[in-house]
């Protein structure tokens, strides 16, 4: 009795800790604040961008970073400044810099060995590629999936995708594996019928990366696609929600039924196949914009009543910030999407797929030399592994259930923060500022306070935090914004 009950103090007490320390666990010397050394950007910032600058395009960059000196969720410059990063490298980083577990696989024999030997994956893998897809990638699948293709970014992730979804689509329409010499002669002229005239959907506001066939998907800012030829594919709304959700309730769900009603209708006119829609959980690029569990399982309906695939981009939303490990695990939909695309924190990119048949039927047609990165697998697994260990999903849906009060709280005082956003979605928490100019002059005042915070869309701010951001953060950040909104007046 005394034995059971002291196991289960022991678990329960494990677990709080876990919840509450795995930062401090991590990285015993991460600052409880900000350090700051100069005024921002610093002077040898200034000076390290400047001289980068006359040979690559940095003319982006937000100061020039010491990775070094930048510990937990606290990224350095070389100025010596430390700022608390709910930015991340645009989502990028999971587990906090210099995670020692992340280093420990960094400076492993099987990394070394993975980098100094890269493989030509599909042709060459090492007999260890199964395990480590087995042990990471494959160990974190959305339910439904037991098979990846691995890439090598977000864009390319989503382009193998939606090749996948052609070939799939050729292959069922021709009825075998035997190409006509009609189409072997016109793909080489780039015409139909060798070359398809089957089209991928996406959603206003969506963003799936900026190679060519990924950049027509895309549609949040001309910026992106000013100048590049694009596929003419078809396009749906995303609807545009109002808040706070509960005092809208019947305007959004009319607007989910008027995009759902607008969706079938391109389907139904569209002249060409439709092979697939690509979609975002949140739309994070074009602004996050959220829709409703019943909006996506209605598109799902939709998507099998007319034989089109849904490939979900959790290139962003995916690996635990949303408070699931994918986001779309919040639909609980009643069947699984076709594939599902991920990149960002995984560091390793690609698709998960369930059907066989979105494997070609022959080799070389999903191909390029590298298909992937064993290190960034070795990466990925790692990753997974101690976002297991850690209940770091469940980390991040508490932390984030916490500093969304905080933020409701400061939107009741502040009018110039509206629209708050992510409610129940984790980490993944965003609001609307009256324009961009002043969304833009709060995330340097920000900045200069020692947050690393970053926008999207048009007046968004987004909060990209790691799955190691604790209340402890949560609470620099939201006295930071605070400090930021004040100075703004
Ligand atoms: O800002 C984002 O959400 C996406 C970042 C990215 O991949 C891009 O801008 O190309
Ligand atoms: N989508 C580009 C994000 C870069 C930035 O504004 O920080």
């Amino acid at each position: 009795m005394t034995k059971l009950w002291n196991a289960q103090l022991c678990t329960a007490l494990g677990r709080g800790l876990r919840l509450q320390s795995t930062a401090a666990a991590y990285f015993p010397s991460e600052p409880a604040s900000p350090v700051l050394k100069t005024t921002i950007p610093g002077p040898k910032s200034s000076e390290r961008l400047a001289e980068l600058g006359k040979v690559f395009d940095n003319r982006a960059a937000y100061f020039a970073a010491n990775y070094y000196n930048s510990i937990g969720n606290y990224i350095a410059d070389v100025d010596g400044n430390q700022y608390l990063d709910v930015y991340a490298q645009i989502a990028s980083i999971a587990l906090g810099y210099n995670n020692p577990e992340i280093l420990k696989t960094a400076k492993s024999d099987q990394m070394a060995n993975a980098l100094a030997n890269r493989p030509a994956l599909a042709c060459f893998p090492s007999s260890d590629y199964q395990q480590i897809l087995e042990d990471g990638i494959l160990a974190a699948a959305p339910k439904g999936m037991s098979k990846v293709w691995t890439a090598l970014s977000g864009s390319d992730a989503n382009e193998t995708a939606f090749k996948a979804a052609f070939i799939y689509h050729a292959a069922k329409k021709r009825g075998n594996n035997t190409f006509s010499p009609k189409e072997l002669e016109s793909v080489m002229q780039n015409l139909v019928p060798g070359a398809s005239d089957a089209a991928i959907l996406s959603f206003e506001k969506g963003f799936h990366g900026r190679l060519f066939g990924s950049l027509s998907t895309t549609r949040s800012k001309p910026i992106h696609k000013l100048d590049i030829p694009a596929f003419n594919w078809p396009k749906a709304p995303f609807p545009s929600l109002k808040y706070p959700l509960d005092q809208f309730v019947t305007e959004n769900k009319k607007e989910e039924e008027r995009c759902l009603a607008e969706f079938e209708k391109v389907i139904q006119q569209w002249s060409t196949q439709i092979a697939a829609i690509i979609i975002e959980p949140i739309q994070s690029e074009g602004g996050d914009n959220h829709a409703s569990p019943s909006f996506f399982q209605s598109l799902r309906d939709l998507t099998l009543k007319y034989d089109i695939l849904m490939i979900v981009d959790e290139v962003q939303t995916g690996v635990g910030a949303s408070g699931k490990f994918w986001a779309h695990e919040h639909w609980n939909l009643t069947t699984p999407p076709d594939m599902v695309t991920f990149s960002k924190k995984f560091q390793a990119a690609g698709f998960y797929f369930a059907l066989p048949e979105l494997q070609p039927s022959l080799p070389f047609r999903q191909f390029n030399t590298w298909c992937g990165d064993p290190s960034k697998a070795l990466i990925a697994r790692t990753v997974y592994q101690e976002i297991s260990k850690y209940n770091l999903v469940e980390n991040a849906a508490t932390t984030g259930a916490y500093l969304y009060g905080k933020l409701e709280s400061l939107s009741g005082e502040y009018s110039s923060i509206f629209n708050l956003r992510g409610q129940s979605t984790g980490t993944f928490i965003a609001w609307d500022m009256s324009s961009s100019a002043k969304r833009d002059m709060f995330l340097i005042e920000s900045r200069k306070l020692g947050l690393n915070i970053g926008g999207c869309g048009d007046v968004s701010v987004r909060l990209r935090p790691t799955l190691v951001f604790e209340e402890k953060h949560a609470d620099v950040l939201v006295d930071i914004a605070e400090e930021a909104l004040k100075r703004l007046g």
